[in-house]
């Protein structure tokens, strides 16, 4: 059987009135890397929050490692292995770069404790150049390179990451990916949300498209890749 790390069956969650997510079913194995793409306003934020605790789906469940953790509190979801850096970022502006990264360090699930302070120095340099500024010191770039840099403290056995280059420098960017790129090959499941769909689909095996809180396509990144009819139907703007 595959090792099924997250998984959620038939998802409605709703923000008061509005009808957000139409029963989405949503895996993903130990390992893969997938892309999580659709177009603005589509459900993606509201998916990934269903699924860690921080919405309340009104039907469905979620479970991580084969654990139902369908109403289960956010930290209990983050202990099970599963780490989430959020649009927007979320660090400790008033700790020093070192303070947030040695706060946030904890073994994994099955007591691993591969990213220690030094390997996330040695993959993030910039951050060791700025280790004693305060976290509200740096740039939009490296602010999201400390974000990564906690959630990779913590051992996750998943990454989530929404929206992760938004709003950074091109050269930013492109770091940017190159450290998923890393994570991905370290052997961490990778769920990533961004808006530059050629730079997904080439860094994950498996793609899911949402349109109107639905999963519309599921299936192989190539197979998105190959067909620019699926793009432009159901992410062009
Ligand atoms: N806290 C909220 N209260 C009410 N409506 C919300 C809230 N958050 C999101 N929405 C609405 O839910 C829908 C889905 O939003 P969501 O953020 O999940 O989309 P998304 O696919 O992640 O898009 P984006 O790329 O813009 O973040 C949108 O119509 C949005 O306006």
């Amino acid at each position: 059987m595959a090792e099924m790390l997250l998984e959620a069956r038939d998802l409605h969650t709703y923000y008061g009135s509005s009808h957000i997510l139409h029963g989405v079913s949503f895996s993903i194995r130990k390992g893969e890397a997938l892309g999580l793409m659709g177009r603005n306003g589509m459900g993606k934020t509201t998916l990934i929050r269903s699924m860690l605790g921080l919405v309340r789906p009104r039907h469905g469940t979620v479970r991580v490692n084969g654990d139902d953790m369908t109403r289960a509190k956010p930290h209990r979801i983050a202990l099970a292995g599963v780490a989430y850096v959020p649009e927007g970022r979320g660090i400790f502006p008033n700790l020093s770069v070192r303070e947030n990264l040695v706060m946030a360090a904890r073994a994994g699930v099955d007591g691993r404790r591969e990213w220690t302070f030094e390997r996330v120095m040695e993959t993030f340099p910039r951050l060791g150049e700025r280790i004693d500024n305060g976290g509200g010191q740096l740039s939009g770039g490296e602010q999201q390179m400390l974000t990564i840099g906690r959630a990779l403290m913590t051992n996750p056995d998943l990454l989530i990451l929404d929206e992760a280059t938004e709003g950074l420098a091109p050269l930013m960017v492109k770091e940017i990916w190159k450290v998923i790129r890393t994570i991905r090959d370290t052997g961490i499941a990778t769920v990533v949300v961004d808006k530059n769909h050629s730079a997904v689909t080439a860094l994950t095996n498996r793609s899911v498209i949402l349109v109107k809180g639905e999963v519309v396509f599921d299936g192989p990144s190539e197979q998105v890749r190959q067909e620019p009819a699926l793009i432009r139907k159901h992410l062009g703007v």
